[in-house]
């Protein structure tokens, strides 16, 4: 993928410079008419020319030329912006030296493509249900190791740093757990140790933090460790649960989806190459009017604009999707050369969100649309998704349902629509209590991130029901997998004070292909029917609605 993306940036450089000479040259001839005879028309259609190199030249590896366009394109402005008497003062001597250079310029490439961004070695191999830590008390490895093999997870203890770093060559774990008082005396984390943990962050292992200290300054010191998570002894054991369940939730997060408005399409696809290299779906818009459809059937998290178009603008095109309701959140960043001040905060009072100048580098791109959807995600994780497993709460799953079932119907694939409920869950409440009953929820919770894929769907239903779907499955691989689930489901050994226990699970399937006239609401009403059935059959089964 990287040395493709390489290969296509390469190829779009060429083409922007092979176009280039034609572009300075009018440039040029407008730039020396503005001198001679200066004109409204004529400086409107010079703006534009300068102001599109100013944006595109240092992305292609022309920074000097880029600088010198923008430096004219201000100059311009203050021309427009000036009364008529002054006016040609402007486009004097500097105007006509600064044409010069830009021709001067169009030769002196540098390389500017950060190319270690794009030729990031493949991730590591990650063993997504295995966690690490490095934690001299035993007492807290035991405990921990205890409580997480109810999740599903395994513990790997390791009794240093050194030793999880050698370990990382072979693999990465879901979440490496350090205890910062046995790297090193007093808690404080020497040179060699914080070294490792910046090469253990750099490789793609999420670091969580376990300590018995609430001070200000241990925060910190996590904080500098980029820590993602920092919890308390004694373990609250269903947060960290829930946490580790969070992280494994973005390692099966969809791609990012971005879609890209400019008019430039050399430009557009240089960004569309750099995001994609970085992992995300991108498309690009090739027509204003299509806009609302694009967003329709792509339904992209994040969307960047153009300022300025020659049809439309950014703002007039963020005012027309802020007028759908559907679309009031979505994130709409500007990506434009403009440095006026006075056009970006109007840009911004009229629907974006924000402002990236161009030229951007590749690396300040990724990291700024990549924290953004990060952001937009965790707001919709806090309105949509059940606080306790993390999963979609019980409308989003539903409606979910409708669009995944109105797919599969479409495009005559089967999908399968799962119930799920704990047996005699009430029981459970009522003999070891609410909190247990609600890591066993957590487990089931869990236990389905794991097993399931990526394109499928899973929501907490009511209390201790769940609602899933399989999109592009039959019948009979969701038969397996559910009942490889049950079955692993009922070996799960739980604990409470001294005594133990184990727990089953009930599950009812409908499919699609069964049923091509019913909708999600139909069929989650047929998979809870099979569901009951697998209920009065003797729970602990797994039932396909005939
Ligand atoms: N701990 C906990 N319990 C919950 C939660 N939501 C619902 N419940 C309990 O789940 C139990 C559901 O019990 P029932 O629907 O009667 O059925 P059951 O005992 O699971 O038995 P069968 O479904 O017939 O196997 C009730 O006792 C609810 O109070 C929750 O968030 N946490």
């Amino acid at each position: 993928m990287s040395e493709q993306v390489l290969a296509e940036l390469a190829r779009l450089k060429q083409l922007y410079l092979e176009q280039l000479p034609a572009t300075l040259e009018q440039i040029q001839q407008l730039g020396q008419q503005m001198a001679q005879a200066p004109a409204t028309n004529l400086a409107a259609a010079l703006h534009q020319r300068l102001h599109a190199l100013a944006g595109s030249a240092g992305v292609h590896g022309l920074k000097a030329l880029g600088e010198v366009a923008r430096n004219l394109e201000l100059q311009l402005a203050q021309w427009q912006k000036t009364t008529q008497e002054q006016a040609p003062s402007l486009l004097d001597q500097s105007w006509v030296e600064g044409l010069q250079l830009l021709t001067c310029l169009q030769s002196r490439q540098e390389t500017v493509l950060e190319d270690g961004l794009l030729l990031r070695p493949v991730r590591q191999e990650q063993d997504d249900v295995c966690v690490w830590l490095v934690e001299s008390d035993l007492k807290v490895a035991d405990e921990l190791e205890g409580q997480l093999i109810r999740f599903n997870f395994r513990l790997r203890r390791f009794v240093s740093l050194q030793a999880a770093f050698e370990a990382s060559e072979e693999s990465l774990p879901l979440a490496l757990l350090v205890d910062f008082c046995c790297c090193s005396e007093g808690c404080a984390v020497d040179e060699q140790d914080w070294c490792i943990i910046n090469q253990l962050v750099a490789k793609g292992c999420p670091l969580v933090v376990i300590s018995e200290k609430e001070d200000f300054q241990s925060r910190i010191q996590a904080s500098r460790a980029r820590a993602v998570g920092y919890f308390l002894k004694p373990l609250d054991y269903p947060l960290l649960i829930t946490r580790l369940s969070h992280l494994l939730d973005r390692q099966h997060a969809a791609p990012a989806r971005v879609l890209i408005i400019d008019d430039d399409q050399l430009l557009a696809q240089h960004y569309r190459l750099v995001l994609m290299a970085a992992g995300m779906d991108v498309e690009l818009l090739n027509a204003a009017q299509e806009l609302m459809s694009a967003l329709e059937v792509f339904r992209p998290e994040l969307v960047l604009i153009d300022l300025h178009m020659p049809d439309y603008s950014g703002p007039e095109l963020a005012g027309v999707i802020r007028q759908h309701e559907q679309w009031a959140s979505l994130p709409l960043v500007y990506l434009s050369a403009e440095t006026n001040f006075e056009q970006r905060v109007s840009a911004l009072d009229r629907g974006g969100d924000d402002y990236l100048i161009k030229p951007i580098s590749n690396r300040e791109l990724v990291a700024a649309v990549r924290t953004r959807i990060d952001r937009a995600r965790q707001l919709e994780s806090l309105i949509s998704k059940d606080s306790l497993t993390g999963l979609l709460k019980h409308a989003s799953i539903k409606e979910i349902i409708e669009v995944e079932v109105a797919r599969a119907h479409r495009d005559q694939q089967p999908a399968c629509v799962v119930m799920l409920d704990i047996d005699h869950f009430k029981a459970v409440n009522d003999r070891y209590g609410h909190a247990t009953g609600d890591v066993v929820i957590l487990s089931v919770a869990t236990l389905l991130r794991q097993r399931l894929r990526k394109s499928d769907f899973l929501g907490r239903y009511g209390g201790e029901e769940f609602a899933v779907i399989l999109p592009n499955c039959d019948q009979q691989q969701a038969f397996r997998l559910m009942d490889e689930i049950r079955k692993h489901f009922s070996t799960l050994q739980f604990t409470h004070e001294n005594s133990s226990f184990q727990c089953t699970i009930s599950i009812g399937i409908a499919v699609t292909t069964d049923h091509p006239h019913a909708k999600g609401a139909d069929l989650l009403v047929l998979a809870d029917e099979a569901l009951y059935q697998a209920k009065a059959m003797g729970r602990n089964l797994v039932r396909i609605h005939a």
